[in-house]
């Protein structure tokens, strides 16, 4: 028989761990920026610049419409979330410090998790 997946890592579908991570994140005072897609139309250059876009919604509709494979591929859609805000926003700015604050708290739950 198929041998018991050791961790969520390994386990071909960590995709309860995936809705637990991203309430997590939507429920943090920072992820406000990163809740709905950025409004092209009201932030000039950025559909120039951000060549994949990609926020917390668009992830939860990809995990409700079964998109992703395993924990893997759901943790590249939301390390491309924080990339993007990195490259169009500055460090010392709100958006850009709200990034850096979810990113740090992304990466402690997710490898807390997965210990
Ligand atoms: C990630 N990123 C976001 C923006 C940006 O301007 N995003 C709009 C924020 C406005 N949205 C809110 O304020 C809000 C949304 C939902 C909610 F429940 C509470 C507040 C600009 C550049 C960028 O790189």
């Amino acid at each position: 028989c198929a041998k018991k997946a050791k961790t969520a890592k390994d386990d071909k579908n960590g995709l309860p761990l995936c809705r637990m991570l991203l309430a997590e994140l939507e429920a943090h005072r920072d992820a406000w920026p990163f809740l709905t897609p950025v409004n092209h139309k009201a932030v000039p250059g950025y559909r120039k610049v951000i060549k994949k876009p990609m926020d917390f919604s668009t992830i939860k509709e990809k995990l409700a419409n079964n998109q992703y494979l395993n924990l893997e591929t759901f943790i590249i859609d939301v390390n491309l979330v924080f990339d993007n805000c990195e490259k169009f926003n500055e460090d010392d700015s709100e958006i850009g410090r709200a990034g850096h604050n979810m990113r740090r708290f992304f990466d402690k739950r997710w490898t807390e998790l997965l210990q």
